[in-house]
């Protein structure tokens, strides 16, 4: 296997007496869409915050790219091609859609760029943000107050913003989160064309969307990674029936 765009190595993260993620290792290739599931509580946003750099461990090394940036900033974790979706709450309503992942393209480049002066750049993130909003099929939508999107467009938008800033990786904390049937669909077959092209960490409550989409699935419970392997192997292990998946896997 090639060298993993993502490379967890050992995480540990508690708060107080509540040891939330337990000696947690996982990669993800390139490429390769990779699912972290579990039930409520089992420590996978925190996890999510450490790959981040929005929360510091207490053990462990992360990798991206194969450089160890375990106590690195956000914006350096960024710079080096990680994103994750933005929340629907680092949405500017007010603001159109275009302007919206034109900011999130920002956040990516913002001293190279600055360099071209102010015209340069404004075109320059226009057309980033551009290539993103085509990617994710908002194009018709690029002028609208990003306000005015329903919320599984909203969902779409966010990948969009993460999109822009042209990563190698992409951490998503549940995109389906909140979206009706149809729209979850959409976002089914906006992330199986992207599968390939970035290697992505999804975190999803939605089994079916997660069985239809995962390479591998890591199963985590009360902190610790239970069980890893393809849908098919997750879906039998009996550990993971056991812990988490019961009858819903049947
Ligand atoms: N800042 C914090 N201080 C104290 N406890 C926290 C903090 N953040 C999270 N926790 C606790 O850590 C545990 C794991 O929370 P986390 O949100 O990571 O779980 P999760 O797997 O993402 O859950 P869900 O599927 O419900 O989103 C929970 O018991 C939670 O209450």
């Amino acid at each position: 296997m090639s060298e993993p765009l993502i490379r967890i190595e050992g995480l540990r993260k508690s708060f107080g007496a509540l040891v939330v993620t337990d000696d947690v290792s996982l990669d993800v290739a390139p490429g390769e869409l990779h699912a972290l599931i579990g039930p409520n509580g089992a420590g996978k946003t925190t996890l999510i915050h450490q790959i981040a750099g929005t929360l510091q461990p207490n053990a462990g090394r992360i990798l991206i790219g194969g450089v160890d940036l375990s106590g690195a900033s956000p914006a350096a974790r960024a710079r080096a091609g990680l994103a994750r979706t933005f929340q629907i709450t680092s949405i500017i309503p007010t603001l159109d859609v275009l302007g919206n992942v034109a900011l999130a393209a920002q956040a990516r480049s913002p001293r190279a760029l600055r360099l071209f002066g102010r015209a340069a750049t404004d075109e320059a993130l226009n057309a980033q943000a551009r290539a993103a909003i085509a990617a994710v099929g908002l194009s018709a939508r690029a002028g609208a107050p990003a306000g005015m999107l329903s919320h599984g467009e909203k969902r779409v938008l966010e990948i969009a913003m993460a999109l822009a800033m042209e990563p190698k990786a992409i951490l998503l904390d549940e995109p389906m989160a909140g979206v009706g049937r149809e729209e979850s669909a959409r976002i089914v077959e906006l992330l199986l064309g992207l599968k390939g092209r970035y290697a992505m960490l999804l975190v999803e409550h939605d089994m079916e969307a997660v069985f239809s989409l995962a390479d591998r699935i890591s199963v985590l419970v009360y902190g610790s990674v239970i069980a890893t392997g393809t849908p098919d192997a997750i879906r039998v292990d009996p550990a993971v029936r056991a812990a988490y998946l019961g009858d819903e896997a049947a």
